[in-house]
């Protein structure tokens, strides 16, 4: 049970509030801030709960309704317990004029119904159990003061009396996906210091191990049930408490003769999310989620310890007796411990007995830990509800190291990775593959640009050149005016065949005697157009000007020699 928040654990202070009329108590320890201020400002009391979300065992007291005994017996007297659930104090008077007030996390008055009493002891506890961590929900009380109404009651007749272990079944069979996770139970009683299973009597001496590796207290022989829907549960529920030591006392007509131990086992993977976010998840956050990284299992202990009893007072013999003689021997031993562990002792003597074992996680250990401790009201038991106080009080001191449970799959975690790993090597490979596509068309551009430039360069070049020269002279003219050459020579060519058989004709008028001034005009413009060609030719080029002179020099010519003629 060493804890290594036991320096914490030494720091925390007492919450007892000294009663303004005095009188003893838990009186070790250091008063805390809220104690003074509730001592100076009167019935406004503050509530240290700075520590609400530490590991820090959570205690809640819970007061059994008067039954036909405590009317019978205590018409007399006045109650020995005052509560102020508003202020979770709790008031036990021991007369008249002395009272000490103790603060809890929760009181509960006789009037408080299961549900509530579920939803703040046992609920937060479950709700980290589904988050990875491991949890105990445990009663403790003497004998006959609603233990197992609180823990194990099945409601078989009325839903609404369901106890802790039912109403934790529900919740965590409403929060688990089937199929992807798993829910199983153990369910066992420690009995005359020998741990034997309620599934299956048989085994009754069931060794309690412990993992090597996490410290974490086994019990490899109990039958596992898996669990799928509530009335399975309580089946397997009700199976147990056949098998279950129980006993008529005179404090309790059903007395348990045992510690009940409901183990439950809760396997969860990636909290039902789909595998790629989850492993995307497990990439990104893996130090933020690591319960995220695989399945986990997590466990949850609901103990309904046997109750404290005074021998005397319970009047048993014989071997209701024995139960009860090492049922007190495993309660002290349990005191002891607490009480080592809220003193920071450097010993704790979890070896005492199988009790302190079991919970050697439970307190001082890893565990998410809530205890319950059930009173009488009656003033015949000041001095058991006295006792069970004082156990409380110190349990509320015990600060566990509370820690996510990492006990992975391995084998499925490690082929997660592999996953991982494949998909991270493929997308490397493709990204490179696309990086060398891209550098290739990069390659290529470049090339095309340069080309484009060198053209510019050129094309600037010539107009640089074309600017500087007459247009008659620069290349571009030139090509224009070789084709309009070539074009003017093919037409001066046909004008030339025409010009042929007009020479024809006009042979033949001469050597006809006739003249046809039509004709004659028409050779004048002719002419006329040539020489225009003429002149544009000169100006385009001095060959297209020669061949122009020298094709209108052949109807001048002829003219002229008619004329003369
Ligand atoms: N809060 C409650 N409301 C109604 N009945 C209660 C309540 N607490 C206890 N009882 C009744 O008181 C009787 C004794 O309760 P129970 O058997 O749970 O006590 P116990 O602490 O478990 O005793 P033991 O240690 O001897 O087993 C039962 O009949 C139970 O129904």
């Amino acid at each position: 049970m060493a804890s290594p928040s036991l320096a914490r654990s030494h720091q925390r202070s007492d919450r007892r509030i000294p009663s303004s009329t005095g009188g003893g108590g838990f009186s070790s320890g250091k008063k805390s801030a809220a104690a003074r201020i509730s001592a100076a400002a009167g019935p406004r009391v503050l509530i240290e709960d700075d520590d609400a979300d530490s590991g820090r065992v959570r205690v809640a007291v819970r007061v059994r309704p008067r039954n036909d005994e405590d009317l019978y017996y205590d018409s007399e007297l006045i109650d020995c317990l005052e509560l102020q659930p508003e202020l979770r104090r709790l008031k036990l008077r021991k007369n008249n004029w002395s009272s000490e007030s103790y603060i809890f996390d929760d009181v509960f008055t006789e009037s408080a119904s299961q549900k509530r009493v579920y939803e703040a002891v046992a609920k937060p506890v479950v709700e980290t159990v589904l988050s990875g961590y491991n949890g105990t929900v445990m009663a403790y009380g003497q004998t006959g003061t609603g233990k197992t109404y609180t823990i194990g009651s099945l409601g078989n007749d009325n839903s609404s009396e369901r106890g802790i272990m039912v109403r934790a079944l529900e919740d965590v069979l409403a929060e688990i996906s089937p199929g992807l996770d798993n829910l199983s139970i153990s369910y066992l009683q420690l009995y005359l210091e020998a741990i034997q299973d309620l599934l299956a009597p048989d085994k009754n001496n069931i060794a309690l191990t412990k993992d090597s590796k996490s410290g974490e207290v086994c019990l490899p022989g109990a039958t596992v049930v898996e669990i799928s829907d509530i009335d399975q549960f309580l089946q397997v529920l009700q199976t147990g408490e056949r098998n279950r030591h129980a006993s008529n006392t005179k404090m309790n007509a059903r007395s348990s003769r045992s510690h009940a131990i409901l183990v439950v086992h809760i396997q969860r993977s990636s909290k039902g999310k789909d595998e790629n976010e989850f492993l995307s998840v497990n990439i990104n956050n893996s130090e933020e989620f690591p319960h995220m990284s695989g399945f986990f299992k997590s466990k949850l202990l609901i103990i309904d310890l046997a109750g404290s009893e005074r021998i005397d007072e319970s009047g048993v013999d014989g071997h209701v007796l024995e139960e009860a003689i090492f049922i007190n021997l495993s309660l002290n031993s349990l005191g002891k411990c607490i009480n080592a562990l809220a003193e920071n002792s450097t010993h704790i003597p979890t070896r005492d007995s199988k009790l302190t074992r079991l919970l050697s996680d439970s307190f001082g250990g890893t565990a998410r830990t809530s205890l319950i401790i059930t009173v009488s009201p009656s003033a015949r038991h000041y001095s058991q509800t006295s006792s069970t106080i004082m156990f409380g009080q110190r349990a509320m001191k015990v600060v566990n190291a509370v820690k996510l449970k990492e006990d992975y799959d391995s084998e499925s975690k490690y082929r997660k990775l592999e996953c991982q790993i494949d998909s991270l090597t493929s997308e490397v490979e493709k990204q490179q593959k696309d990086k060398l596509h891209l550098e290739r068309r990069l390659y290529e551009r470049e090339i095309t640009l340069a080309e484009a430039e060198n053209k510019l360069v050129e094309a600037e070049k010539k107009l640089a050149v074309a600017e500087e020269k007459p247009a008659a002279t620069s290349e571009v003219t030139v090509a224009f005016n070789e084709m309009e050459v070539i074009d003017l020579m093919r037409k001066l060519e046909e004008k030339r065949s025409r010009h042929a058989n007009m020479e024809e004709q006009l042979i033949e008028f001469l050597q006809n005697g006739t003249w046809k001034f039509a004709e004659a005009t028409n050779m004048i413009n002719l002419v006329i157009k040539l020489e225009n060609h003429q002149a544009a030719a000169a100006v385009a080029n001095p060959r297209t000007h020669a061949m122009v002179i020298w094709f209108t020099l052949i109807p001048i010519t002829l003219l002229s020699l008619y004329f003369l003629w």
